[in-house]
């Protein structure tokens, strides 16, 4: 039986995580999360303070973004997290081995722009160069797929759904 979709939206600081993720797990109908929202206050305050997290920050709140998706393996849901590293999606696979990876891609200069039109947001631009640094593409053996962020959100959000097909509803018989 075919489950409905199981998403990590992942992306450096500002490529659009939260605002495309929010988007398709509407169009797909299903819950969705802001993995900044579980992040330790500490981390926050750590990132805020013009410091990269590392991988001893990070592990805690993978644990947490984990749960989450185990917790919706038969739902489905969409979560937005950087993920930045393969260890980090690994980490996440084993919670829930048939999530798969939406890599939103872009230029620097594209998302430095977009990143700079938040104001009062905890992330600092000082921060998005130790992103680019700590990212790493999708692997081979990865599922997942690389969407240019260098169009409409909506464009975005129909690009997954023409690359993946109809999605399965977690109500059969809603509209798609
Ligand atoms: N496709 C897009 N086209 C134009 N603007 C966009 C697009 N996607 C996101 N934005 C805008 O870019 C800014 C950053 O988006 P968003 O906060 O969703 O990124 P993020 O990856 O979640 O960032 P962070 O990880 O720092 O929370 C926001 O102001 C958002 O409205
Ligand atoms: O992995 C990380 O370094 C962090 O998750 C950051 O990506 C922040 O969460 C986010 O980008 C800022 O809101």
């Amino acid at each position: 039986m075919t489950h409905p979709p199981l998403l990590v939206v992942m992306g450096v600081s500002g490529s659009g995580k939260s605002t495309v993720g929010a988007a398709l797990a509407q169009r797909l109908g299903v819950p969705y999360a802001d993995a900044d929202d579980l992040h330790p206050q500490a981390n926050i305050e750590k990132m805020a303070a013009g410091e990269a997290l590392d991988d001893g920050d990070r592990y805690p709140w993978l644990e947490t973004i984990g749960a989450w998706l185990a917790d919706r393996d038969g739902s489905g849901g969409v979560i937005s997290c950087s993920a930045l590293k393969v260890a980090y999606r690994d980490q996440l696979r084993r919670h829930a081995p048939r999530v798969r990876f939406v890599h939103l891609s872009g230029s620097r200069e594209v998302i430095a722009r977009r990143q700079a039109s938040r104001p009062g947001h905890f992330m600092p631009a000082s921060l998005l160069d130790s992103q680019f640094a700590t990212l790493e593409q999708l692997g081979p053996t990865e599922d997942g797929l690389v969407i240019d962020v260098e169009q409409s959100v909506d464009d975005i959000v129909q690009e997954y759904v023409d690359l993946t097909g109809p999605p399965v509803r977690p109500h059969p018989g809603d509209p798609v």
